[in-house]
């Protein structure tokens, strides 16, 4: 194309110098919530040692607001919403953005939220596969009458690495497990909660139950999509999400806000950790703080 108009990022190929914008970047974090993502950059500024304060990092889209974007050194903080429609149209024009920016070498991770199966609060699940709701590690993308099936494996190296950076981090209890990615937050994740009931407390319990015999350890709503278009478009991908309940304890979050707020950093600290091991940084003195989102 003589000009790409990346529509929902508000950025284009005529209107912005996108390699001396992006060139450098070479991680790349997504997460659902605008101020999560804004509060993660903020939080790599410090954990970088870039200079000044980071509190007033600009919304590299603001001329839109479906999707918010910051950048703290090398890395690029991103928001994508809820659900895979949402988060499959930030990742298409990402991917042209990190291709017309002529970037190398990026790894790109999802730090997310989700329900645990038998597993504890406050836990963090790196997934080594993607699975659908029925256990089947694929994502099914309509395109034009056919509905395409692609695979969801995500890069396990990279799995292992992160796993092995978290038993470096004190109170960050992590493990790796299948996630289990629905197209709904109640009746697509099999709560009883929401505002349809439409099957029993058993029907609910057996299908949970499954689901943790078939090796998933925590649901949440984007990781097939994610896991199947950076793995045909070549990127490194890693997707980790804290647990924010057992749902086989309940449907119900009802942890206090604080409470969820801590946990939220957590997947922040796993990645920041591994951010600066890969480039060869020692932490910040005194860093441990939990930003404000
Ligand atoms: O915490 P985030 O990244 O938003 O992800 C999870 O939280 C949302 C539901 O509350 C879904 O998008 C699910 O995937
Ligand atoms: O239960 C949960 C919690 C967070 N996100 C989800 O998708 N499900």
């Amino acid at each position: 194309m003589e000009e790409d108009v990346l529509y929902h990022l508000d950025l284009g190929t005529k209107t912005h110098n996108l390699p001396a914008m992006f060139g450098d970047v070479k991680f790349v974090c997504v997460g659902g919530s605008p101020n999560r993502m804004r509060a993660f950059a903020q939080f790599m500024h410090k954990e970088l040692g870039l200079a000044g304060d980071g509190e007033d990092l600009a919304d590299i889209c603001a001329g839109t607001d479906r999707y918010a974007m910051y950048r703290a050194g090398p890395v690029l903080s991103i928001s994508h919403g809820m659900g895979i429609p949402s988060i499959s149209i930030m990742l298409h024009e990402l991917i042209k953005l990190l291709h017309h920016a002529k970037c190398r070498d990026v790894t790109i991770i999802r730090i997310g939220t989700s329900g645990g199966l038998g597993v504890e609060a406050g836990s963090v699940v790196i997934t080594d596969m993607a699975v659908d709701s029925s256990f089947k590690p694929r994502f099914e993308q309509v395109v034009l009458d056919d509905v395409v099936v692609r695979s969801t494996e995500l890069d396990r190296d990279l799995a292992e690495e992160l796993l092995t950076c978290s038993k470096e981090i004190p109170d960050l209890p992590t493990l790796i497990g299948h996630t289990m990615c629905t197209y709904d937050f109640y009746e697509g994740q099999g709560r009883l909660d929401g505002a349809l009931c439409s099957f029993s407390s058993e029907k609910k319990l057996d299908y949970l139950k499954r689901a943790y015999n078939a090796g998933v350890r925590n649901i949440e709503m984007e990781s097939t999509a994610f896991a199947a278009l950076c793995r045909l478009c070549g990127l490194r991908a890693a997707v980790v999400c804290v647990v924010l309940l057992d749902r086989l304890e309940g449907d119900q979050i009802r942890a206090p806000r604080e409470v969820l707020r801590e946990f939220q950093h957590r997947p922040q600290r796993l990645i920041a950790a591994f951010i600066r091991k890969r480039l060869g940084l020692r932490p910040p003195a005194g860093n441990t703080l939990c930003p404000t989102e």
